[in-house]
């Protein structure tokens, strides 16, 4: 589903933020990206999602390279993958309802197609009755489910998590954990990066470790 070939990634100002990175994760895997802070786990999580574009090497997704996908294909990639973020990433001005309606009114939609699937994501992550409010009102776990229901409501083959709940309590975080496995049970791609070795190291899920920006140990190889 995913696979890296010898891939590195330099930043002009601050040299190769990943180095000889070669890995590949299976359709429907669910694995953890760790490693200290710098170590390049944003970086690789954005050259899947064409954040960024590889300096040298291959990534590959859905068996084919992206790293010569034509500008115009790009948007039809990224509609594949759903991506969330450490701090969610809402519009403020917007309600709940909007902000995970985002990513398929500008796909062409229609609107009665967006409020079926709006609901659907809001629904799985427990978020349904708030569908009117404005992220504000909402508590840090709250929000976090609001952007992962952004990130799952075009139901994205790829799930690619960073940090995602580095603000959050340990009871919130857990929740969002059990989202992710729900996520994994029904098919979907998952790769999380986080610093949080004691979750990783008890949900007992594949582990990718990098080391400024090498990958030092991979669990699903030994
Ligand atoms: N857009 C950028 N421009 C220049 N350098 C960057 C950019 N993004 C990341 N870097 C550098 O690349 C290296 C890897 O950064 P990256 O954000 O991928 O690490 P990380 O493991 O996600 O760190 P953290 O856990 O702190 O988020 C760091 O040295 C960082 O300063």
């Amino acid at each position: 589903m995913i696979r890296f070939e010898h891939v590195n990634k330099r930043y002009p100002e601050r040299g190769e933020a990943l180095k000889d990175l070669s890995f590949e994760l299976a359709a429907g895997e669910m694995a953890f990206l760790t490693g200290h802070s710098g170590a390049g786990k944003s970086t690789l999580l954005k050259l899947i999602g064409l954040i960024e574009r590889p300096t040298r090497g291959q990534v590959v997704v859905d068996g084919r390279s992206i790293g010569d996908l034509p500008r115009r294909r790009i948007p039809f990639h990224r509609r594949r993958i759903g991506m969330i973020f450490q701090d969610h990433r809402l519009l403020n001005d917007r309600t709940v309802y909007d902000n995970v309606a985002l990513p398929l009114a500008i796909t062409g939609m229609p609107n009665r197609d967006i409020g079926r699937r709006v609901r659907a994501a809001l629904d799985q992550v427990g978020l349904l009755a708030f569908e009117r409010a404005h992220p504000v009102a909402l508590s840090g776990g709250e929000q976090q489910r609001v952007g992962i229901a952004r990130a799952i409501v075009g139901r994205p083959p790829i799930i690619l998590a960073d940090e995602p709940t580095g603000n959050l309590d340990p009871e919130l975080a857990s929740e969002i954990y059990d989202l992710f496995e729900r996520f994994h049970e029904v098919g979907v791609t998952l790769m999380i990066a986080t610093h949080d070795q004691e979750r990783i190291s008890r949900m007992a899920y594949r582990i990718l470790r990098l080391h400024q920006g090498r990958l030092i140990a991979d669990s699903g190889n030994w």
